[in-house]
């Protein structure tokens, strides 16, 4: 039984899923990183909102773990190369949250635009200041977006309804999308010269740390309000204090910091500036969406395989993921085949589909042969992780997928580049379900490939199945299956063996058997 830690608060309904999904959960909130690191090798699955921080470190105690998911939408807290490397998919919920997202933002705007906090604090000091608190209205204001993805598109709508006029700058909003949310595309400084309030809406990424920075909040507007309920880090917040302090700025509403928890922030007590404690996402039917959706994710991939919502892999959908599951295990197989047959030698990997297997997707199948290439060399590889290391290898992969018929019904092959040439593996699967080698290196053998084995190329002359028989007697090694192939009679004959027994030194007595040209002994 799959076991799952909830580490951050979420939704009881989390929980709940797990537990009807046959999933063992946990929930332990508020650990330290010295506390989680101590619990988390026991966990196949880690379930947090943005106060866990999944770092390097933690990857590294967590020996059983395989998915992350994110109850949200930013993944800034977790170390997604790290992950990747260590073969662990991470999974967000990318919608689930994004309408509280946004009317956090659209409540910000307002709140700024009437000082609704500090006319809300003098008033229960019992001073009732009427004349004091002076706002504007939104109506026919501009609205500066950066960032219009999925909240900056929910922003925008409710803007337009508010009668408001809303610029949005992303260098990925095409000139389509723009029209068809009715806003006006702009550049940054466009947006920074033109807009009475700035809403942000961008992950934080080296492009857009700081796009607010001193520099561009001098191109503001004088009097602008600014809202971020993104992520700390867009805004300098020293900047943006001396702004506030100048009256360049003329107020400004944050919900995310730079450092979080924010607890001692240059910004707190300055006049105009509202904040709250990461509380975008904070509605119950947000906290609703977002745990539904992560426990349903992370029990179909430890349940099934199936992929949701990934960053670091490509989906398949729980429907598709029992179709795959046998040609994983075969092109598993064949990868595990050449890689131990070929090893450093592959310069470059194609792989390609025909029959029943050009109707699937073909990703997972790839992914399942890089890991049991690269399984060879390192226990820590696997269909996350393989992909990503092919990669730091330099290693070329292709995919091919054919339309034609072939003699089979279905069929992967695998053929690797090398500096003597190109080598290719083929199988198909038997009853739609059985992994089956049909043909090595030109030959056509039919083999299962499983436990322990040894591949044998020898000169195809009478007696030499005898002696080899003989030799792996002497040894007390029994043969459990026997596949003969050839490529013409009297040429060269290939035979894979299954053994019961593990080789060992055996191997060098049938490497002195007369006609032997090659023996290798196969591990699956
Ligand atoms: N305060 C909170 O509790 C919450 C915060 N968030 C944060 O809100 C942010 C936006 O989320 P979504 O809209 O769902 O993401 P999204 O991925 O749908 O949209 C992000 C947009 O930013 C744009 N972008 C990327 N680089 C840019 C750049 N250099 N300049 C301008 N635009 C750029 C992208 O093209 C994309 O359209 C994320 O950082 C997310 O973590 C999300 C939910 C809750
Ligand atoms: O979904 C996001 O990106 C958020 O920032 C929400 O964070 P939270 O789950 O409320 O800690």
């Amino acid at each position: 039984m799959p076991k799952v830690l909830i580490s951050d608060k979420m939704d009881p309904l989390a929980a709940k899923i797990f537990r009807e999904r046959g999933v063992q959960v946990d929930e332990i909130t508020g650990k330290t990183k010295d506390e989680l690191i101590a619990m988390i090798g026991e966990y196949d699955g880690l379930a947090i909102r943005s106060s866990t921080k999944v770092t390097k470190d933690v990857l590294a105690a967590a020996k059983n773990l395989k998915v992350v998911g994110r109850a949200g939408i930013g993944v800034d807290n977790v170390d997604i190369p790290s992950a990747s490397a260590a073969g662990v998919v991470v999974m967000n919920t990318p919608f689930g949250n994004s309408i509280t997202t946004a009317e956090h933002a659209i409540a910000l705007m307002f709140a700024l635009a009437r000082d609704l906090p500090e006319a809300d604090k003098s008033t229960q000091a019992g001073k009732w200041e009427k004349n004091r608190f002076m706002g504007v209205e939104v109506t026919s204001k501009t609205l500066g977006l950066i960032g219009a993805g999925n909240i900056g598109s929910i922003v925008a709508d409710r803007a337009r309804g508010l009668k408001m006029k809303v610029v949005a700058y992303d260098p990925f909003l095409t000139p389509e999308r723009a029209l068809e949310m009715g806003v006006e595309k702009a550049t940054l400084d466009e947006l920074l010269a033109r807009a009475d309030f700035i809403t942000l809406h961008t992950p934080l990424t080296d492009q857009t740390r700081n796009i607010l920075s001193a520099e561009n909040l001098a191109k503001t507007k004088k009097g602008v309000r600014i809202i971020n309920c993104a992520r700390g880090g867009l805004i300098d917040e020293e900047a943006l204090k001396a702004a506030l302090d100048s009256g360049h700025v003329g107020g400004a509403a944050l919900d995310v910091f730079a450092k979080e928890p924010a607890e001692a922030s240059p910004l707190f007590g300055t006049p105009n500036f509202i904040s709250t404690p990461h509380l975008g996402a904070s509605t119950s039917e947000a906290q609703v969406n977002v745990a539904i959706q992560v426990a349903e994710q992370m029990a179909d991939f430890l349940m099934s395989g199936g992929v949701t919502n990934a960053l670091n892999m490509p989906s398949l959908s729980a429907e598709e993921a029992p179709k795959l599951k046998p040609y994983m295990a075969l092109a598993e197989r064949l990868g595990r085949l050449v890689g131990q047959l070929q090893g450093d030698a592959i310069q470059s990997v194609a792989i390609e589909v025909e029959g029943a297997a050009a109707e699937l997707n073909q990703k997972p199948i790839t992914g399942a042969v890089l890991a049991g290439l690269m399984g060879v060399y390192s226990q820590t590889v696997n269909m996350v992780n393989a992909p990503f290391l092919a990669k730091e290898r330099g290693l070329d992969v292709r995919e091919v997928r054919h339309d034609r018929e072939g003699d089979y019904h279905t069929l992967v092959r695998v053929t690797v580049g090398t500096p003597n040439g190109e080598r290719s593996v083929a199988g198909t699967l038997f009853a739609n379900a059985e992994p089956r080698l049909v043909e090595i290196f030109g030959v056509k053998v039919e083999a299962d490939l499983a436990g322990e084995m040894l591949y044998i190329v020898n000169e195809d002359a009478p007696g030499f199945i005898g002696r080899l028989g003989t030799t792996l007697g002497e040894a007390s090694i029994n043969i459990g299956t026997f596949h003969l192939g050839r490529r013409a009679a009297g040429g060269e004959a290939v035979l894979l063996l299954s053994v019961d027994q593990p080789v060992g030194p055996a191997l060098e007595k049938l490497r002195a058997l007369p006609g032997v040209k090659f023996v290798k002994a196969l591990s699956f």
